[in-house]
């Protein structure tokens, strides 16, 4: 069995896919790994057996050296992506498969092809022999959770010229390493143990794919803009050398500073992800329940309009959001506040197809604009003018929503004391067919009685007949 040993990739603290190298054959596991290893008591995620607690210590302290860099990571507070990583991490891989090459990478469908393009795919280590579980491997991969995490991170329509300094990767893969960890194909720190990464052939393939416009770009890949050469991160005895770390710092605010740059709305927010994902529950939420957003509106009277940050970062003010997420319930609400009292001759002049206003409890409504879009059809809101109109409108029972609608062509009250009585379509008294019950008891009587008439005048003729 070929040996080998499995690279990390990284994306914003994240494991992409596990990577392959030629060496002996232990892996060194990404932090979520480790932990997963530790928890699982080490053997039952089918990988976690080869660690050596050593390594797993220092590659811990590497992991946080590495999330130092990244920028944005705020590496104290770090609850979140940690629980990302975990996540990928633990269920990413099947304890009842063998770790082969294939079973490993489950790399993100939407990131494939630009990697496969970079010769990041396929290291040409690879055992030929796992061909056929190519499609188990998408069965790893959770797409919801990828779609809910990394989508926000993509900036699929940026053109950058940055240094894409993952590609040629094979050259360093063929370097004997036990782990490299990466930030989408960069290996960014060397570990203890590992021989010493060249990176000239990613140079010299930077070179080549430096006129390469219009590709995906992640925010690791503009923090890592800032990062400093590999050579320069050669670590001793898995600890970060002072002036390191001071220079990496340094990085760190710097890269921070160009995200800034290119992304206004982070500024000094360390969760934008967490907190963008948290503006989008509260849209969705508000799309569901609109009807909560007037109560809403009303508190943010006489607020000023907030900016685009504070919609961001201010996302427990509900009122900035109704007021810039659903402006026209607003004006409506508006509109109802201040309503004009019409006489009902006044109102009763709107009663033709350009213009037809009708009279619900009350209220006035203007439903030109609605009579094409009526359910009902225009022709019962034109035969509802000139007259109040409350019990045509009630004996449809119309819906809640419908009640809700119809608020949008509000327009004022009527003084309802100038509405006409209404006419009176009723038949006059004589004419009123007999209730039912009436007809009903004549009917039993001349049951009752037909017989007893038909034997009377029986008799009747048999007497006449006999006096003859
Ligand atoms: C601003 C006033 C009105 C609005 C916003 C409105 C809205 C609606 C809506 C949304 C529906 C679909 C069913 C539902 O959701 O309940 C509907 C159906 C209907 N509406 Fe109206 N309506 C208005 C006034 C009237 C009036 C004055 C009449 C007079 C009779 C009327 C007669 C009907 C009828 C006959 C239907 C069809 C019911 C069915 O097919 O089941 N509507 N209307």
């Amino acid at each position: 069995m070929a040996r080998q040993s499995h690279q990390l990739e990284f994306s914003k603290g994240r494991l992409l896919r596990p990577l392959k190298c030629k060496n002996k054959g232990n892996f060194q596991a990404t932090k979520a790994n480790m932990k997963a290893g530790r928890q699982a008591g080490t053997t039952e995620n089918g990988f976690a057996g080869n660690v050596k607690k050593s390594e797993l210590e220092t590659n811990d302290k590497d992991t946080q050296a590495f999330l130092k860099q990244v920028g944005l990571v705020n590496v104290d507070g770090l609850d979140g992506w940690r629980d990302g990583i975990l996540t990928i991490g633990t269920f990413g891989f099947d304890p009842l498969k063998p770790f082969t090459h294939q079973n490993e990478y489950f790399v993100l469908e939407s990131e494939e092809d630009d990697q496969e393009s970079h010769g990041f795919s396929h290291s040409g280590n690879d055992d030929d022999d796992d061909d056929d579980d190519d499609d188990d491997d998408d069965e790893h991969y959770d797409h919801s959770v990828e779609d809910e995490e990394l989508n926000p991170l993509m900036f699929t329509t940026f053109e950058h010229s940055f240094e894409d300094i993952g590609s040629n990767f094979d050259a360093i893969v063929e370097k004997p390493a036990d782990v490299i960890l990466t930030v989408d194909g960069v290996p960014l720190t060397p570990f203890e143990g590992s021989s010493e990464i060249s990176t000239k052939p990613d140079q010299s393939a930077n070179d080549q794919n430096k006129n390469k416009k219009g590709q995906r770009i992640t925010l690791a890949d503009l923090f890592q803009a800032d990062v400093p050469d590999v050579g320069q991160l050669k670590l001793d005895s898995g600890k970060v050398q002072p002036e390191m770390e001071k220079k990496m710092n340094a990085r760190t605010r710097s890269g921070l500073a160009f995200a800034k740059k290119l992304i206004p709305r982070v500024k000094d927010d360390s969760s934008p992800i967490k907190n963008m994902q948290r503006l989008m529950r509260r849209m969705l939420k508000r799309k569901i329940h609109p009807a909560e957003l007037e109560v809403k509106i009303h508190k943010s009277d006489g607020q000023k309009q907030p900016s685009a940050v504070e919609l961001i970062s201010n996302v427990e003010n509900d009122a900035y959001e109704s007021v810039s997420l659903l402006p026209i319930q607003e004006a409506a609400a508006g509109m109802a506040s201040d309503s004009q009292v019409y006489h009902f001759d006044e109102v009763a002049k709107h009663n033709h197809k350009k213009d037809c206003w009708i009279i619900i409890s009350g209220k006035v409504y203007d439903v030109t604009p609605f009579l094409e879009d009526h359910p009902g059809g225009d022709e019962v809101l034109l035969l509802a003018v000139e007259k109040d109109a409350t019990d045509d409108f009630n004996d449809v029972g119309h819906s809640d929503s419908a009640k809700e609608q119809m608020e949008k062509f509000y327009v004022g009250k009527v003084d309802t004391s100038t509405i006409p009585e209404q006419p009176n379509y009723n038949l006059p008294a004589q004419t009123t067919p007999p209730s039912g019950q009436s007809s009903g008891f004549v009917v039993k009587l001349l049951q009752f009685l037909l017989p007893l008439l038909i034997l009377g005048a029986a008799f009747a003729l048999q007497y006449y007949g006999k006096k003859k």
